[in-house]
């Protein structure tokens, strides 16, 4: 191993860990900037992909790398090791959601049940349980937006607003805001002048009314206040709540659902699902159904001003077709009809991406879960301020 080191040495070795699973189940290339999660940073020389969490209960940000050597492992680290290895892992194995089988889905249910599913395959795309509040707040930044202008977004919010968890090969890493951050640093014409356009006024609106909605109800976390609610409350009555937040409209109160609080069958409406609902499944809205909607909808007057009942039956349609996982068929057909990734990258431009093709092959529907934490150095650089160290790697 070489090493070049110019001031106060702070060299840590990367310790990296190891989940394993099957052919065709996750592919980070497709899954890690295709439009769920916003904060993952591609670097396209070592072919990894960084951001920060917390891991587990833990209130604290750790930088997370991420490579996937394989279509069957991933390899994941914290820089500085910071918090142990069994800890990231089964957070990892929790935020990817491998104890499901997007394989076994496709293969037993939604072929079964729609026949234009034998012409796709998952390609590794599958639903993340991210943090609800980040998820909400990225889907606020979502609206009439593409995925690297929400990107260029959340890193914004995070830069100017969040902690400074560390720094490595020469990023500054922070934590994504929370609410009081927001309420308290951030205000509507700094956001407009940082880009935010519209949506500044509803993150600003936002951060306030969940800020004061969390204290009253006892809690000190954002995430803990939705989770909480989520547990308690169903489908119809946690959209009315997230929909009583400025600039949460039914579909970004979906992608929250699906992607920040785990309802599986779940099923965003925008355009695009919209467009496919037409030109694939002929759909079209009989009045009755409609009258039968709105009276559902009766006792809940946020539902009854936002909602459009059309693209609800459309919800409704999918979710009877598809089934108890009817998200994740939405989330394999939303990434095939964008048909590219666009994410930030370490030198600093947001890039779009082809999806990658993965083949698929006919193997076991079985998802594996090991967890290998073996100690394995990496051509890295860790830099603290004042010091440069450069590591080239001889052997793993
Ligand atoms: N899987 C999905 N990802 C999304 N990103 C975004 O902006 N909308 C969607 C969506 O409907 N599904």
């Amino acid at each position: 191993m070489e090493k070049t080191v110019r001031g106060k040495q702070v060299l840590k070795m990367l310790k990296f860990g190891q989940l394993t699973f099957n052919k065709g189940e996750l592919s980070l290339e497709n899954l890690l900037q295709g439009g769920q999660a916003f904060r993952w940073i591609y670097n396209e020389n070592k072919n990894h992909y960084t951001t920060t969490m917390k891991v587990g209960d833990s209130d604290k940000y750790v930088v997370v790398i991420l490579t996937q050597p394989s279509q069957t492992v991933l390899e994941f680290a914290t820089v500085g090791n910071m918090c142990c290895l069994k800890s990231l892992g089964d957070h990892l194995a929790d935020y990817l959601r491998l104890e499901v089988s997007v394989r076994d889905l496709h293969a037993t249910h939604w072929i079964k049940r729609d026949s234009n599913f034998t012409s796709y395959s998952p390609q590794g795309v599958r639903m993340l349980a991210q943090e609800p509040w980040e998820t909400m707040i990225s889907f606020i930044c979502s609206s009439n937006n593409n995925i690297s202008r929400i990107t260029k977004m959340c890193h914004t919010l995070s830069r100017k607003y969040g902690e400074k968890i560390g720094k490595f090969d020469s990023m500054d890493y922070h934590s994504f805001p929370t609410s009081n951050d927001i309420k308290e640093k951030a205000t509507e014409t700094e956001l407009r002048e940082l880009g935010f356009g519209y949506r500044a006024k509803y993150i600003i609106q936002t951060a306030e009314k969940l800020a004061i909605d969390k204290a009253q109800g006892g809690f000190l976390g954002d995430t803990e206040y939705l989770l909480y609610l989520n547990a308690h409350m169903t489908y119809e009555q946690m959209r009315e709540h997230l929909m009583s937040y400025s600039g949460v409209g039914p579909k970004v109160a979906d992608c929250i659902c699906l992607m920040g609080l785990r309802m599986d069958d779940v099923v965003p409406i925008d355009v695009h699902i919209k467009r496919i609902a037409m030109r694939d499944y002929k759909f079209q809205a009989k009045k009755s159904d409609i009258k039968q909607l709105a009276e559902k909808y009766r006792d809940l007057p946020i539902t009854r001003k936002k909602i459009n009942l059309e693209l609800d039956l459309i919800r409704l349609m999918f979710l009877g077709k598809w089934g108890s996982f009817a998200g994740w068929a939405q989330g394999m057909l939303f990434s095939k009809e964008v048909g590219k990734t666009s994410g930030a990258t370490t030198s600093g431009e947001i890039k779009k991406r082809k999806l990658g093709d993965i083949t698929e092959t006919s193997d076991v529907f079985e998802v594996k879960k090991e967890f290998k934490t073996e100690e394995c150095i990496v051509e890295s650089t860790m830099i603290e301020e004042g010091t440069q160290i450069s590591i080239k790697v001889e052997s793993r």
